[in-house]
C-alpha cells in the first residue's frame, strides 16, 4: 500500500540554527552556505538499500516458494528468528530496550477474538463505503482519516456522513486490538512495552482486482517497511478476509535469499515482524474478491508516536 505519509523529520521545536561549533567537512560547509543540506551518508545507505533490493527480487523469482502460515491451518503462534540487519546499527543505543536487537516474524491466529475481528471488519466495510479508490487498493487512515476516494486522498474526519459512520466503541476495539499485539511484539521479540509506540500510517486496506489507476493503487511492489514509512521499528497485520475463499492472489510474501515464505491471510490472523529490510516482503495481485486487513505499526522512537485513534472533530 502507499500510504506513503513521510513525517516531518524535524522534532517540533528544531531549528536550521548553524551549530556553534562548526565540525562540518568541507561539503557540508558549502551545502549549508547554499541553504541546501546534502545528508550523503543517508543518500548512499538509501543508494545501497536500493540495490540490495533490486538483487534480492531478481534472485526471488526463481525462489521456490514455502508456505509460512497457511489459509487452513489455525497457528496458535509461530515465530521464527532471523538475523537483523544493519538497518538498525544507528538506533541501538537511542532506544535501547526497544530497537530490534532480535529480528524476525510471527503469526498468530488466537490474539484476536473472532467477534473483535467481525467488528474491525465492519468499521473497515462502513468507512470505505464513503469513498474508495478508482483503482484496486483503498486505504483508510484512522488516525489521519486519509480515505482513498477516486484517484486521490479526502480526509473522512471533514465528511459529514463520517460523524454518523463511527462511535466510541469502534475506537475502543481499535485500541483493544492494537493493545494485545503491541503486548505479543514485545514479548516476541523481547522488548519492553512501555517503550513500543503506535505510529503511523496505521490503516485499513481494501483490496480488490481493479486495475490500477494511480501509484496508490500499486502494493505489490517488493519494499522494506522501515524504508518506506521511515518511523516503523515493528509491522504488524491483522487479516480481515480469508485468502482462498473470499479472494484469490494477495498472500503476503518475504523474500529471503533461500526462497519466498507465504503467509495466507485467514480472519483474525495476525502477523508481525521487525520493519528492516531482513523482512523484504510484497503482497500479490489480488485477482479475484475483496481483501480486507489492518496494518497497525510500531515505532520506538517517542517523536513519532501517536495517540490512539478516538472520536473527534
Ligand atoms: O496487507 C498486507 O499484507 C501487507 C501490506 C504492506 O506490505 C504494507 O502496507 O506495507
Ligand atoms: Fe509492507
Amino acid at each position: 500500500m502507499t500510504v506513503k505519509q513521510r513525517t516531518n523529520r524535524k522534532s517540533p521545536g528544531s531549528t536550521n540554527a548553524v551549530p556553534r561549533s562548526d565540525t562540518r567537512n568541507g561539503s557540508e560547509r558549502e551545502s549549508a552556505r547554499s541553504g541546501i543540506r546534502i545528508d550523503w551518508r543517508r543518500i548512499i545507505t538509501r543508494m545501497l538499500m536500493m540495490t540490495a533490493i533490486m538483487v534480492a527480487v531478481y534472485f526471488s523469482k526463481a525462489n521456490k516458494t514455502v508456505q509460512f502460515a497457511k489459509q487452513d491451518e489455525e497457528i496458535g503462534k509461530k515465530f521464527v528468528e532471523i538475523s537483523c540487519s544493519e538497518d538498525y546499527a544507528e538506533e541501538l543505543r537511542q532506544f535501547r530496550g526497544c530497537t530490534p536487537r532480535k529480528c524476525g516474524r510471527m503469526v498468530s491466529d488466537s490474539l484476536i477474538k473472532p467477534g473483535e475481528v467481525a467488528a474491525l471488519r465492519n468499521i473497515a466495510e462502513r468507512g470505505l463505503a464513503l469513498g474508495g479508490s478508482s483503482g484496486g487498493a483503498s486505504i483508510l487512515d484512522l488516525h489521519s482519516g486519509a480515505l482513498s476516494q477516486g484517484n486521490a486522498f479526502v480526509n473522512i474526519y471533514k465528511l459529514e456522513t463520517s460523524r454518523k459512520i463511527f462511535t466510541g466503541e469502534d475506537f475502543k476495539i481499535y485500541s483493544h486490538v492494537k493493545g494485545k499485539i503491541q503486548h505479543a511484539i514485545a514479548d516476541h521479540f523481547g522488548i519492553d512495552k512501555g517503550q513500543l509506540y503506535l505510529t503511523h500510517p496505521t490503516f485499513f486496506s481494501r483490496i480488490t482486482s481493479a486495475p490500477p489507476k494511480t501509484i496508490h493503487d500499486e502494493y505489490w511492489h517488493p519494499h522494506v517497511d522501515k524504508e518506506t514509512y521511515e518511523s516503523f521499528h515493528y509491522t504488524s497485520l491483522l487479516y480481515l478476509t480469508d485468502y482462498g475463499q473470499e479472494f484469490e492472489g494477495g498472500r503476503f510474501v518475504f523474500i529471503d535469499k533461500d526462497s519466498n515464505k507465504t503467509v495466507e491471510p485467514r480472519r483474525g490472523r495476525v502477523s508481525a515482524f521487525t520493519s528492516g529490510s531482513e523482512n523484504l516482503h510484497y503482497v500479490e495481485q489480488v485477482t479475484r474478491g475483496t481483501r480486507y486487513a489492518i496494518t497497525v505499526s510500531f515505532t520506538c522512537d517517542p517523536k513519532h508516536a501517536i495517540e490512539d485513534p478516538k472520536l473527534e472533530r
